[in-house]
């Protein structure tokens, strides 16, 4: 298994084996009086393992159109995916938490488990570190959108996945809210090395926790921009350090 290296605050990755993506066309079929849409074309890249690579650009751009693909949700485009040996380890976390409302945290964290799994008897662990310990045989409808997403980031780290998809899942969160769960998010996943493809429109978001960004622009349907980025942990909780690094990647 790779390795994740926390020294000074960076992180070095190594080992695995990359993810390759290329999808040469996707087109959404005609539907009623809209013409046929060419959303992706000729997108080719490779993700490193327990890499965070974050994809981002304007609604409609075709990021999570891209994201399915990834997952193999959709499989109606002209191209590949190789997720390689760890496509057998892959979580996807939505935009909606997906909790099941007549079953109490804990058990729609259980579900996510085969019976007997050794990984359940970590769940309720998994939720003390989420910050749900007294929440954990709570009903869904009584939690706060951002409580529910906590649920949604355990319930994708206690499958201890090799791939983590996630789309949009801080979206509609007042900003405190939404900057502790990256908190969590980057604290999880410094303790659990994974590979992360994270979809967001929201550059800052971006910044904050991607090792690299590819963007997308409307009509262009294809990658307009891939970089790395190379900022500490401190840097990444500081406002004239993300602004500086927004800056230089969007105004180019
Ligand atoms: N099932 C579908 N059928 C037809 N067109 C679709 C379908 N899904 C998405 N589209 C269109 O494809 C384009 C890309 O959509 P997609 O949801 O991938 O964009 P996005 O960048 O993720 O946007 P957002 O941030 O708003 O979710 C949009 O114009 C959208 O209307």
């Amino acid at each position: 298994m790779a390795s994740l290296n926390v020294a000074n605050g960076k992180i070095d990755v190594a080992g695995g084996a990359p993810i390759s993506v290329s999808v040469h066309r996707k087109v959404f079929p005609p539907v009623g009086d809209r013409a046929a849409q060419l959303v992706l074309k000729d997108i080719s890249f490779e993700v490193a393992p327990r890499s965070f690579l974050v994809i981002t650009g304007p609604s409609g751009c075709g990021k999570s159109t891209l994201l399915n693909i990834m997952a193999g949700l959709d499989r109606d485009y002209d191209g590949s995916v190789d997720l390689g040996p760890a496509r057998d380890r892959l979580a996807f976390i939505f935009q909606t938490p997906r909790l099941l409302p007549w079953r109490t945290v804990y058990e729609n964290i259980s579900l996510a488990l085969p019976d007997g799994d050794p990984r359940q008897s970590r769940i309720a662990a998994m939720l003390e570190r989420v910050g749900l310990g007294q929440a954990m045989n709570a009903y869904p409808e009584r939690l706060s959108l951002g409580m529910q997403r906590r649920a949604a980031l355990a319930r994708g780290f206690i499958l201890e996945p090799e791939i983590l998809l996630m789309d949009e899942p801080f979206v509609s969160l007042d900003e405190q809210t939404a900057q502790s769960l990256r908190d969590l998010l980057l604290e999880l996943w410094h303790s659990h090395p994974t590979t992360v493809i994270f979809v967001t429109h929201d550059r800052t978001e971006a910044i904050q926790l991607g090792t690299r960004i590819l963007r997308l622009a409307p009509g262009k349907a294809s990658v307009v921009q891939d970089v790395t980025i190379d900022l500490t942990e401190a840097q990444r909780h500081d406002r004239a350090a993300v602004l500086a690094e927004q800056n230089r990647i969007f105004a180019a």
